[in-house]
């Protein structure tokens, strides 16, 4: 059998586990009413899926099936029925030869659940299991009494149903529903796609604008960064170089200038000096010219006096006697050979001061001489030590030239937090001891002090980040000092030579003093390298000791010792240039007064050379005289021997002879004037040498001003530049995030100029762009995405409507053909059915709408045997019943049902037309399996097996098989 066992539990009125057992074609169920004969009928159809509670006769609720107790029962929480199937000829599409549907509710949470073969399952897997087998819910599988009665009064539209069913459609039907709710529902996605699509599109457009606008913006930006980059680069180079280039020439008009002004300074003292001088020379000349004048007055009276004494002597010669005349003749003979005599003497003289002079003139010369190469010397000296000052004073200025990392966080130290400073700079080594000290700290000069290890970790990702080079730090707060022992102190300190720890060298705040002793506090500074050695030795190699000139005996003994090319550090350029400064000062000092000792001996050479020239004249004067003094003593000579006197020779004049004081007198007048003339020259040369400086410094003036102005233009200059260049290191740092250091990598070559112009364009290009949305790209990619996306996903959903669209076409022209076909098949077994119900007459039925198969309505044209009425509606109940009958009948040869369930679908039949139904029942026997339910003795004499189905006072369903007396008593008790 198909069915082949119904089991109910807590279903309606079966409170109890109840099992029906099918064994055979015709199954027939009687009792009275009310035992539950259709509660069976209900439970089948609860099991294949029933989900209206109405047509279940049930309540408001599912869980309303559900035993709900009697009197004498309580009710139970759960009911459960099961339907046991042979599947043994594949009605199920399954694998399996037994198929067992079961069905449960819980009251508690009117949960139902279902299961297949006991695995749990939906209600969908159920109906999907029976639909098409001629189980479904609407099948002529369960046909009731009101089916039977409705089916002839139904509506063309509605008995349709039944058709299908029998067709098979029904899968069609149901899928076809799914399709076009699938089709509705991509209608609808489709909808709202393109209103999607639609707002895309409306937001696309300026969107594509805009990232056009943003990308062709980066890439002016990324090409202007680039070129910016390389320009800002080769500018600092520029400024930079300009600095340096003014400073130079700042550095050398300051040095002119300052030495113009010194040589101004001196000049002035000069001029000074000479006015003094001038003035000096000026109240002498006048003394002289005082005490000349006087003596002048005096020869005056001299001279008189002579004029008289020789009026005298004429008249004598004269009117005297001879002896009184020769007398005369005499004595003027004496005064004329005195005064020639005197006069040579004093040419003589004269000639002989005159080599003197040239004597002196000469050794002066070579005096000078040494002076100037001794003024050349020191200045030579000087200028060298001058520019070796200025190297220092440059390198003073970068102290970490050479060190990348240590200048760049030099620079950077205001904005990096914690960082104090280098060793170099915060340890200041007193100057006699730079060199130990310097050698003491060897590489540490270079390493930077931090207050803890978190800020040298900034410091050093500050390196790292822009590429700075590397440096080395030294955070205070792991700074621990190096201590030495006593005993080490003692021996040390006893040591040849001792001069101190490196600790005691240098100076410092209170605050690095940890650093002080950790660097110095265990090296030991000796007088010389001998004593280092010595020293050592005693400690067991196992200090670092130096020496004051930097040399260094390293723990173990190792040595280091020696000068190099450049040996200045920051350590020791402090003290060098302490040391250059007071060595300037020193050799300043000397080039002055090798200076001044030139000036002195050439102005002595000068007063020399005037009073050779003076003399010279005298000398010239005196030959004159001389010659006149001797012509006129030879004169008076000739005469005298004319005369034939004798003369007495060599005759010495008294001292208070006229001619003797005249020539005594004329001896001081000539040296009065001698002098006179001598300082009347030193006065001219001072006042040409006063005029000559005054010109000088008038020059030197006007040079200095000039400079002046020049200095201040070149300061201006750097100023100027200065600002360029912070401009420049700004625009890195600001606009590119870029130390120099790091930018210089990224420098490209190119033609500056060209390079500039076109940093031009590109800020005009980029300024011409407007406001630019950065984002915009990115937006306009994601809209394009989705907007394509969307685009893709409506194509497919096109495709899928037509697809689906393809699929309802080929299913409704299948579902046309399967139910055309039925329908004939139906149509054609009809009338012989009818006949055989109705003993005659004919039936066929008819679509209402043949064009439209899928959708028709179908009518039932009758006419029994001997009647006229075509009406249907015009007919009995009972013959309504037999016609709907017939057309069951008709349908179950067209087309084979595994189960036939009647709820009592004879009872508005006479007894003939029981019979009748009954027997035409069993020409299906072996085909299909039937389960009546009924009342009729006629039914149940046909059917194989008899169920009784009872109530007692609990309200409880039981069922035991009857034999037919038996069930035909039921039966009448019923009637
Ligand atoms: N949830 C329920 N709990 C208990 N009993 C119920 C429940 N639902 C229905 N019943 C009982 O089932 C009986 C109705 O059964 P059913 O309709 O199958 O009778 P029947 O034998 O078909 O009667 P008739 O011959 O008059 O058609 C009633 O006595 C009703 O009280």
């Amino acid at each position: 059998m198909f069915l082949k066992r119904i089991e109910l539990q807590g279903f309606k009125s079966f409170a109890d586990k109840t099992v029906i057992q099918f064994d055979q074609d015709i199954t027939g169920i009687v009792g009275p009413n009310g035992c539950g004969k259709s509660n069976v009928n209900d439970a089948i159809r609860w099991v294949l899926g029933e989900q209206s509670v109405k047509s279940l006769r049930s309540g408001t609720n599912m869980s309303d099936i559900i035993f709900s107790g009697s009197e004498y029962r309580k009710p139970v929480n759960m009911a459960r029925v099961t339907l046991v199937f042979d599947n043994s000829t594949r009605v199920f599409d399954s694998d399996f030869d037994e198929i067992e549907i079961t069905r449960q509710i819980l009251r508690a949470n009117n949960e139902a659940s279902y299961f297949i073969n006991k695995t749990p399952c939906r209600l969908k897997d159920i109906n999907d299991l029976v639909m098409d087998t001629g189980l479904g819910k609407d099948s002529l599988s369960i046909i009731t009494q009101g089916n039977i009665s409705s089916f002839a009064d139904a509506k063309p539209e509605d008995r349709r149903s039944l058709f299908e069913e029998a067709a098979g459609v029904a899968k069609y039907k149901k899928r076809k529903k799914i399709s076009l709710s699938k089709l509705e529902q991509t209608k609808e996605n489709l909808d709202r796609l393109q209103d999607i699509l639609d707002e895309l599109e409306r937001q696309i457009g300026p969107l594509e604008k805009q990232a056009k606008k943003a990308e062709k913006y980066i890439s002016l930006r990324d090409k202007l960064s680039k070129i910016e980059i390389s320009v800002l680069v080769e500018d600092i180079d520029q400024y930079n170089e300009k600095i340096n280039q003014i400073n130079k020439e700042l550095f050398d008009i300051q040095a002119m200038h300052t030495s113009e002004n010194v040589e101004l300074l001196k000049q002035e003292t000069r001029l000074e000096s000479i006015r003094k001088e001038m003035y000096a020379l000026d109240k002498q000349i006048n003394e002289l010219q005082g005490k000349y004048t006087k003596a002048m007055e005096e020869n005056y009276q001299l001279e008189r006096r002579k004029i008289e004494q020789d009026e005298k002597r004429k008249y004598m010669l004269k009117v005297a006697d001879k002896k009184a005349r020769q007398k005369e003749i005499q004595a003027m003979l004496e005064e004329a050979r005195f005064e020639y005599q005197d006069r040579h003497q004093r040419l003589m003289q004269t000639q002989q001061d005159l080599n003197n002079r040239r004597n002196i003139v000469n050794d002066l010369k070579t005096k000078i001489s040494k002076a100037r190469y001794e003024s050349d010397q020191a200045n030579n000296i000087l200028t060298q030590l001058q520019n070796r000052r200025q190297v220092l004073e440059n390198m003073m200025k970068q102290p970490f030239a050479h060190q990348q990392g240590v200048r760049s966080v030099m620079q950077a130290k205001n904005s990096l937090s914690g960082v104090y400073g280098v060793v170099s700079e915060l340890l200041i080594a007193h100057a006699d001891k730079a060199l130990a000290v310097n050698a003491a700290l060897g590489g540490s000069i270079y390493q930077i002090i931090t207050k803890n290890e978190a800020d040298a970790r900034n410091a050093i990702s500050f390196l790292k980040r822009n590429r700075s080079g590397r440096a080395t730090f030294l955070p205070l707060s792991v700074c621990h000092p190096r201590k030495m022992n006593e005993q080490v102190i003692t021996i040390a300190s006893t040591s040849p030579g001792f001069l101190g720890f490196a600790s005691e060298c240098v100076d410092c705040k209170e605050i690095f003093d940890p650093v002080k002793e950790r660097l110095l506090g265990n090296v030991i500074v000796v007088d010389t390298l001998q004593n280092a050695n010595e020293t050592a030795k005693r400690l067991r190699y196992a200090y670092k000791i130096v020496t004051l000139d930097g040399d260094i005996v390293h723990t173990g003994g190792s040595m280091t010792g020696g000068v190099t090319k450049n040996q200045s550090t920051p350590v020791t350029m402090r003290q060098e240039l302490d040391t250059i400064n007071s060595k300037i000062e020193g050799q300043k000092i000397k080039a002055d007064s090798c200076l001044n000792e030139t000036d002195i001996l050439t102005q002595k050479l000068q007063k020399e050379n005037d009073a050779i020239v003076t003399l010279q004249i005298e000398l010239a004067k005196l030959e004159n005289i001389y010659a006149t003094k001797k012509a006129k003593y030879d004169s008076i000579l000739a005469e005298y021997q004319e005369l034939g006197v004798d003369i007495e020779e060599n005759a010495e004049l008294a001292q208070d002879d006229l001619v003797v004081q005249m020539s005594k007198m004329h001896a001081v007048l000539d040296s009065l004037s001698l002098e006179i003339q001598s300082l009347r020259q030193s006065r001219f040369d001072k006042g040409n040498d006063a005029e000559q400086l005054e010109n000088q410094i008038r020059l030197v003036r006007r040079e200095m001003n000039s400079k002046q102005s020049q200095i201040h233009n070149y300061e201006m200059e750097i100023v100027k530049v200065k600002t360029q260049l912070e401009n420049a290191l700004n625009r890195l740092s600001t606009d590119y995030e870029m130390t120099y250091e790091y930018a210089l990598t990224k420098k490209e070559d190119v033609e500056i100029e060209s390079a500039k112009e076109e940093v031009i364009q590109l800020r005009q290009a980029i300024s011409r762009l407007g406001n630019v949305n950065l984002d915009a790209p990115n937006e306009y990619k994601e809209v394009k995405e989705r907007f394509d996306f969307m685009t893709s996903q409506k194509e497919d959903l096109e495709k899928a409507s037509q697809q689906i669209l393809a699929a309802i076409d080929e299913m409704d022209q299948t579902m046309i053909s399967q139910f055309t076909d039925m329908f004939n098949k139906i149509n054609a077994e009809l009338d012989g059915v009818f006949k055989a119900m109705f003993g005659g007459g004919r039936a066929s039925l008819s679509m209402v709408d043949p064009d439209d198969v899928l959708n028709t309505g179908i009518d039932i044209d009758v006419q029994p045997p001997g009647k006229m009425v075509k009406n249907i509606q015009t007919f009995s109940g009972g013959e309504k019943a037999l016609i709907a009958i017939s057309v069951l009948f008709a349908i179950l040869k067209a087309r084979t049902m595994p189960l036939c369930i009647f709820d009592e679908v004879e009872a508005a039949l006479d007894q003939a037309n029981v019979e009748r139904f009954a027997r035409y029942l069993s020409h299906y026997r072996g085909q299909s399996q039937f389960i009546a339910v009924t009342h009729r003795p006629g039914t149940m004499e046909q059917c194989d097996t008899l169920y009784g189905v009872t109530m007692q006072k609990d309200g409880v369903s039981k069922v035991l098989k009857v034999q037919l007396k038996d069930a035909v008593h039921i039966a009448k008790e019923e009637e």
